[in-house]
């Protein structure tokens, strides 16, 4: 059984037109089952309010893939906020290793876009993970929370809903290695554990989603771990048939 705070967030990264996003919204919600899970579309900010037009009505949820620090001015390539708010979205994604990696973000950067998304009352989505090396080196649970504190850096929550933690190790991403469920749930349990130091009482029942490699065929167990509450799935995300496997899956 899902349990009811599960969000499936649905990572697009740099795939999908505005028209194809339609399309997609489009298609979609014709065929959506009623689920206990939440579903989120992390897209492409240009596809943002073709995906407003196309959801009106449904369920689904939507949000960017990053966010700027600042709340306006002249920051070339930005989007504030304020922007993402006027199209209704909902989530940001902060920090996600491929923008950690190719785009040079720190923690610190990170912690400034989700304190700059929680201003308007946008829901950072704040990803940690650690790469392979640190793993190996059996480092992965501290390294993840050193870098989740961090991320968390002058944040302060009221209630849980403000908030959502991504645990994605890199080298679970894209490979098709997916952790196991037990290794999901360790640092899962962590970050959960961590949260409640950091953030006070409520940091204990902040959604904490695992990400990599997870699919229809995995994502229910991943997901019925007990400190696991959803999934940030990029490959998967990307077909209507694929997406309705994982709803179905969490049914
Ligand atoms: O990066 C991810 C989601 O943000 C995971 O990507 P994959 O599901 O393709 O491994």
């Amino acid at each position: 059984m899902t349990k009811p705070n599960t969000l499936l967030a649905l990572n697009w990264k740099m795939n999908k037109t505005p028209t194809e996003a339609a399309a997609w919204a489009t298609e979609l919600k014709g065929q959506l089952p009623s689920s206990a899970a939440t579903l989120a579309i992390m897209a492409p900010a240009i596809d943002l309010p073709a995906l407003q037009t196309a959801l009106a009505g449904s369920p689904v949820q939507y949000g960017a893939q990053d966010i700027s620090a600042n709340p306006s001015g002249a920051y070339t390539g930005e989007i504030s906020a304020a922007m993402l708010l006027d199209v209704n979205a909902k989530y940001a994604v902060v920090g996600h290793s491929e923008r950690r990696e190719y785009h040079a973000e720190t923690s610190q950067v990170v912690a400034s876009k989700a304190r700059a998304a929680m201003s308007t009352g946008l829901v950072p989505i704040i990803c940690v993970g650690e790469g392979l090396e640190v793993r190996e080196r059996g480092e992965h649970v501290a390294y993840t929370l050193d870098q989740l504190r961090e991320s968390l850096a002058g944040i302060t929550v009221a209630s849980a809903e403000q908030i959502v933690i991504a645990y994605e190790p890199v080298w679970a991403i894209g490979t098709g290695k997916t952790a196991t469920a037990a290794d999901a749930e360790e640092l899962c349990a962590a970050i959960r554990g961590a949260l409640s130091g950091l953030l006070g009482e409520v940091g204990a029942d902040v959604q904490v989603l695992y990400g990599g490699s997870v699919k229809g065929g995995n994502i229910a167990e991943i997901c019925g771990q007990p400190n696991v509450n959803g999934a940030l799935v990029g490959g998967a995300a990307l077909e209507v048939g694929s997406v309705l496997e994982m709803v179905n899956a969490l049914k």
